[in-house]
């Protein structure tokens, strides 16, 4: 199988991705083949989730690089990096942009000696891996979240952490949907994610296509169904992952979490190592992106549903606190509490 949401067209002059604000309505891949359309792609939610949004930096900085008309080395890197800073401040959030981004900068330094043409080619073979090594990393982590579920399980999800805003197989999704392969029968219970309902428009279109019994909640449900005794277990995805475990996720996923500790039901993070920020102490060392308070007043409603004058708050991401969750799935190994310590095993493997 080959993911369909960020790829390279075929004459490698644009990436194309699955314009996933148009979902479940319709399927529509896009071209992207300037900075600013990249940019806006990143910025607008069209390619969203952290790896996807990694996977589509590195294509997009490769095809930018391709453009560069440069008469030497140092002309060429210093366009390639302003090209990395432009599409790194499209999100601040998930740290897949800018690992990717550094890392596509590394062969580039590297590799300083060879031709600019070479060092074009090293940057396809490295955002070709980056995308490769997304895929087996989830397939890993599915493996793994798994081997931690029952076959009749009911479980909750917050947002989109599937195919979509991955590679291939997804990270809270990805055991999901892997035990729905093997027979397993999870009853799911998808979290609409307001405001701009990732969970309504991504989860249940990627869990009802794989025919899971997926049941779409309002956020403010979460704790009726975890009372009702329906939930065994929380999965959710991850955008950055501070050192001491500390989690940056969607907004609402830490009121998930703190449900989920008040109901003694396990509450799992998913997500690759690539996702791990050492370099973060705590969640207080992460950037929340605050958005448009028109996504929550008037977005997705026939008319505004709040008075136009009135203010908005409108974080895309919260924290939630290392304590609050039972263990953090990657695809190095299953990370429990103490987080400082088995995340530093982890990132050292
Ligand atoms: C597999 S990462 C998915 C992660 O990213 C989402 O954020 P956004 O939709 O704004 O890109 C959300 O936090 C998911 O858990």
């Amino acid at each position: 199988m080959k993911p369909t949401n960020v790829n390279l067209n075929e004459n490698k002059s644009a990436v194309v991705i699955l314009d996933q604000t148009k979902i479940p309505n319709e399927e529509i891949y896009l071209e992207l083949k300037t900075a600013k359309e990249m940019y806006d792609a990143i910025f607008e939610l069209k390619v969203r989730g952290a790896p996807a949004i990694g996977i589509c930096a590195a294509y997009s900085i490769y095809i930018l690089a391709k453009n560069i008309n440069a008469d030497d080395y140092n002309e060429f890197l210093s366009v390639f990096k302003e090209n990395k800073e432009y599409l790194n401040s499209s999100r601040p959030t998930a740290v897949n942009l800018s690992w990717a981004l550094e890392r596509m900068e590394k062969v580039v330094i590297s590799n300083k000696g060879k031709s600019i043409d070479d060092i074009v080619d090293l940057l396809e073979r490295e955002a070709i891996e980056i995308q490769e090594e997304d895929i087996e990393m989830c397939r890993k982590i599915s493996e793994l979240g798994l081997s931690l579920l029952e076959k009749e399980d009911g479980i909750l999800t917050h947002c989109n952490a599937g195919p979509m805003a991955t590679s291939l197989y997804g990270t809270a999704l990805g055991p999901i949907l892997l035990g729905q392969e093997k027979g397993y029968n999870f009853r799911v219970f998808a979290d609409e994610t307001r405001p701009l309902l990732q969970g309504a428009r991504l989860t249940s279109y990627e869990l009802d296509k794989a025919d899971v019994d997926v049941t779409l909640i309002c956020d403010n449900m979460a704790s009726i169904v975890m009372k009702n005794g329906w939930i065994n277990a929380c999965l959710v995805g991850c955008d950055r992952i501070a050192a001491n475990g500390d989690v940056a996720n969607k907004i609402g996923t830490s009121g998930v979490a703190i449900l989920a500790k008040y109901y003694n039901i396990p509450f799992y993070v998913l997500g690759p190592t690539s996702t791990l920020d050492m370099g973060c102490k705590t969640g207080n060392d992460i950037k929340i992106e605050l958005r448009d308070g028109n996504e929550i007043k008037e977005k997705f409603y026939k008319k505004p549903m709040a008075p136009k004058r009135v203010n908005t708050y409108n974080p895309a991401f919260d924290v939630t606190d290392n304590s609050l969750i039972t263990a953090i799935i990657t695809e190095k190994g299953i990370c429990r509490p103490p987080f400082k310590e088995s995340l530093l095993k982890i990132s050292k493997k």
